[in-house]
């Protein structure tokens, strides 16, 4: 792809976004490898505008792993309630790091309980040094848990920077743009089990209720239950149906702040009818708790003027669990918005 196919449209010249009615499969193969990294960002650049969504294949986590992460995840969801209550969420004060509860964490609070356990890590810290950064909080009766999970993540960090440098490439930016931002970034690695649901099942008690992400990109494997759910442009929940030997990928409110809504956080939801539990594993990359988003210069027209004002990736996170998680409740402790970010000031 040459630098002319990623040109800004003439206003007069946009026209109607497409709707969606299934997820694209994008083979990143060749960003990986390094031959064709240009055409995958080009592929990105429709399935992120049109979509926020997309599977990828060939990306390189062999299938051995991924069935030795689901079942350490299966083996830790097993444990006794009072097992994994010890590693309660809220021991972690902000760090955010442990087990959360069915109906512990609701992702649309204002209609849905969500009917989902989850345990999180992220980057290891001894002690408790900012929001999203400090101690995991590991089982200490299985055996490989902690290694199998922690490298999982190790993985998924890896992975997820590559893909980053596509978006950057999909954007028109230096592939390094994301670089001088992800440093040292909020990751978290989340393990999930949904249990099934019957008879009537309506919004007040689902999987996991309608929200966009709110970081940067999200790397989601799951197992062949189903129930993954994506809105398309025209209000319809289309499904996010399990491909073997892919991953769901999905960009959060981050990015489309940076894009001023030219990619799509979209809407996503779980609801679990499959008649048996759910395995998911998550794994969400953000940016630096310090690194600035604002909409890119590049984003930015008389048509679609900046709606975003700057702010830190820390700050908008914290904010929104904030409202998620009641042992953070009364917590803030940020300061004004830190100025903007032009495609200009890149890496
Ligand atoms: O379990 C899934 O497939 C999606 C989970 C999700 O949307 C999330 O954890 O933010
Ligand atoms: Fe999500």
């Amino acid at each position: 792809m040459t630098k002319s196919d990623l040109v800004q449209l003439d206003d007069r010249l946009h026209a109607q976004r497409q709707t969606f009615d299934r997820l694209p499969i994008v083979d990143v193969g060749p960003l990986l490898d390094g031959s064709d990294a240009r055409s995958v960002a080009k592929e990105f650049r429709w399935a992120l505008a049109n979509v926020g969504f997309m599977y990828i294949k060939n990306h390189g986590i062999s299938e051995k792993f991924l069935d030795e992460t689901f079942a350490q995840a299966k083996a830790f969801f097993n444990l006794p309630l009072e097992e994994k209550m010890k590693l309660h969420v809220s021991n972690s004060g902000v760090a955010l790091r442990g087990y959360i509860e069915i109906f512990g964490e609701n992702t649309d609070p204002s209609k849905t309980k969500d009917l989902k356990e989850c345990f999180d890590i992220g980057p290891e810290r001894p002690s408790v040094e900012s929001p999203f950064f400090g101690p995991n909080q590991w089982p200490a009766t299985l055996p490989g848990f902690r290694e199998t999970v922690f490298a999982y993540h190790e993985a998924m960090k890896e992975l997820s920077i590559t893909l980053l440098r596509g978006i950057a490439l999909s954007l028109d930016l230096s592939p390094d743009f994301f670089e001088p931002r992800t440093k040292d970034p909020i990751t978290t690695q989340r393990l999930q089990r949904y249990p099934p649901q019957t008879g009537v099942v309506d919004e007040r008690i689902i999987g996991i209720g309608a929200h966009t992400d709110f970081g940067s990109l999200g790397i989601i494997a799951q197992d062949s239950a189903g129930g993954l759910q994506v809105m398309n442009r025209n209000g319809i929940w289309v499904e996010g149906m399990p491909v073997p030997g892919t991953f769901v990928v999905n960009i959060g409110d981050l990015l489309q702040k940076l894009t001023n809504d030219v990619y799509l956080a979209n809407l996503h939801r779980v609801v679990n009818t499959s008649g048996r539990e759910r395995y998911s594993i998550p794994f969400f990359i953000d940016a630096d708790h310090d690194a600035v988003f604002a909409p890119l210069e590049s984003c930015v027209s008389e048509a679609n003027p900046g709606q975003y004002p700057p702010i830190t990736c820390g700050a908008y996170k914290f904010g929104k669990y904030i409202k998620h998680f009641p042992h953070l409740r009364g917590r803030d402790g940020y300061g004004t918005a830190p100025p903007a970010m032009t495609s200009s000031n890149s890496g």
